[in-house]
């Protein structure tokens, strides 16, 4: 499943190019030369001339490609092209991290769970800028811990998810990330606690590690967007819990800080470098840094539709809630969501171009970073047995 540039389906169809990489963009031109790009756009747009659009459009652009996926039914992914598979660096971070996951406290089961996830595998994709087992382990730690928050506190009911004591224990989850100041009599029984539960413990050991390879508001940031995407979970907790269902717009805004955003808080830490607080959270990095996370989690909802139906209190889903607004069928749906998808994609590439203008060269590694997230992240859940019905 791995997709190259010389495997996927070609987009070149002759147009003109994007500007080079580090050309600044005539001031003033960006705008209108990415609204001259931007072609026809809307969630309207029929996925059947998705294809022939964009290759109009958009130009040659070898880093990104239309890629065939799942049983090769749906319309394509318009994903950027994965920019390293290296196997035993796999490997050596997946041995690193279940050795880890043992010492946290998951029990047998779970360790062959973690294994066969092959989160070393997902950050191996997901950073090619990174070499290190032992920068690549602390994104696969913290990964493999908010996943297992997920799934053991909010998603899976046979594994003990129940939405009414989700919000308290995503209290202590935020306590075990960022430790509160001593509180007298109070602080013993928190301490209890966080070191009673392999949830807390990983997720306490993952920032302790990210703490020793970073600067204070890397690890405020992975903090604080994590907390977001808690309130989001918080709201799938209540809508399953009363059984009212979001719409697919509700849902969406609330995926939006539940998604590979939190994830790719982590691309400059393990590239070695920092993308400076005032760049990170520009507005214009901010939005790009949305759409690459939005666009991953999308992915991952087309790869989890039969899982998350299969749920006895059904999980929140993109593809379950466009087809429950339009009554309309899961194919009809997953065609709306790989548009939807590929519109993300293709406005983080508009962005992108924009950005090219902004003469730091950590924001345009960055930048980079977040397009090979997205490719890595669509090659994980593309290759995962997770994701296998
Ligand atoms: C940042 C991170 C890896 C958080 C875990 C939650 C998240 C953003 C997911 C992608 C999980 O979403 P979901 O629960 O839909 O994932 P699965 O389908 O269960 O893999």
């Amino acid at each position: 499943m791995t997709h190259t540039a010389a495997e996927q389906v070609p987009t070149d169809a002759g147009s003109e190019p994007p500007p080079p990489r580090g050309c600044p963009i005539p001031a003033g031109g960006a705008t209108a030369a990415a609204a001259l790009l931007a072609g026809p756009s809307g969630l309207g747009t029929s996925a059947a001339r998705l294809l022939p659009w964009f290759a109009r459009t958009a130009g040659p652009d070898p880093e990104y490609a239309a890629v065939s996926w799942g049983d090769g039914t749906a319309p394509p992914l318009y994903c950027p092209v994965l920019g390293r598979v290296n196997d035993a660096l796999a490997a050596e971070v997946d041995e690193r991290l279940v050795a880890w996951a043992k010492d946290c406290g998951f029990a047998d089961d779970e360790l062959k769970g973690i294994r066969k996830a092959g989160f070393g595998r997902l950050v191996m994709l997901a950073h090619p800028d990174c070499d290190d087992p032992d920068l690549l382990l602390i994104a696969a730690q913290l990964n493999a811990a908010w996943w297992a928050a997920d799934d053991l506190y909010a998603d899976s009911t046979e594994l003990g998810a129940d939405p009414t004591a989700l919000p308290p224990r995503l209290a202590l989850a935020m306590a075990a990330m960022d430790p509160v100041p001593p509180s007298g009599e109070f602080s013993g029984p928190l301490e209890a606690a966080l070191r009673g539960d392999r949830v807390l413990v990983s997720l306490r050991s993952g920032i302790d590690h990210l703490t020793r390879h970073s600067t204070p508001a890397q690890v405020q940031r992975v903090c604080y967007s994590t907390f977001s995407m808690f309130v989001s979970w918080d709201a799938y907790a209540a809508w399953r819990h009363t059984g009212v269902y979001p719409t697919a717009w509700e849902y969406l805004n609330a995926r939006h800080h539940d998604s590979f955003y939190t994830s790719m808080t982590l691309v400059d830490v393990l590239g070695g470098y920092e993308l400076p607080a005032n760049l990170f959270y520009d507005p214009r990095v901010r939005r790009a840094a949305f759409q690459a996370g939005t666009a991953t989690v999308l992915v991952n909802d087309l790869f989890s539709v039969a899982k998350d139906a299969a749920d006895e209190v059904p999980v929140c889903n993109m593809v379950l809630q466009i087809a429950a607004d339009r009554k309309c069928s899961i194919a009809e749906a997953t065609e709306a969501t790989v548009e939807l998808h590929n519109q993300f994609v293709r406005d983080f590439q508009a962005g992108h171009r924009e950005l090219l203008a902004v003469p730091s060269p950590e924001l345009q590694r960055f930048m980079r970073g977040l397009r090979a997230w997205m490719a890595g992240g669509y090659e994980w859940h593309a290759t995962n047995p997770r994701y296998r019905t």
